[in-house]
């Protein structure tokens, strides 16, 4: 059960990442817990929120790397990636807040759906 104020994941998809900028848009940990529930395969990993995903070989993890830098760049919101063989670990924080924004969990919520599509 989501509080009200609490975004659906319909609505961290559809809603696009924002400027944000300060301390006052970092998200207690209770919110984090209660969004990360949306996103099954992200976890919390050091201050930042993290999913890795698995293909059949290298260049099948470079192809979702170069998908997900895209996405990125269409949201102005910015992963860590690491790229290993058949392996790409997706990580998001938002710097200039110092931490986790809602800006993470709407990137996160695209990258899911933009790798759980056959053929990622
Ligand atoms: C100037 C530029 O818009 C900002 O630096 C954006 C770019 N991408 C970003 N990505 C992430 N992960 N966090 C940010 O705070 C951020 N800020």
């Amino acid at each position: 059960m989501t509080s009200p104020s609490l975004p659906t994941l319909d609505d961290l998809l559809a809603t696009p990442c924002a400027p944000l900028r300060g301390p006052a848009h970092r998200l207690d940990p209770a919110t984090v817990a209660s969004l990360l529930q949306l996103l099954p395969s992200w976890r919390l990993d050091q201050g930042a929120i993290a999913a890795t995903y698995r293909f059949a070989d290298f260049a099948t993890a470079l192809a979702a790397a170069n998908r997900v830098g895209a996405l990125a760049e269409a949201e102005n919101h910015h992963p860590d990636l690491t790229l290993g063989w058949g392996r790409l670990t997706v990580r998001f924080a938002t710097h200039d807040v110092g931490g986790l924004s809602i800006n993470d969990f709407r990137a996160a919520a695209k990258v899911a759906r933009l790798l759980a599509a056959p053929g990622a």
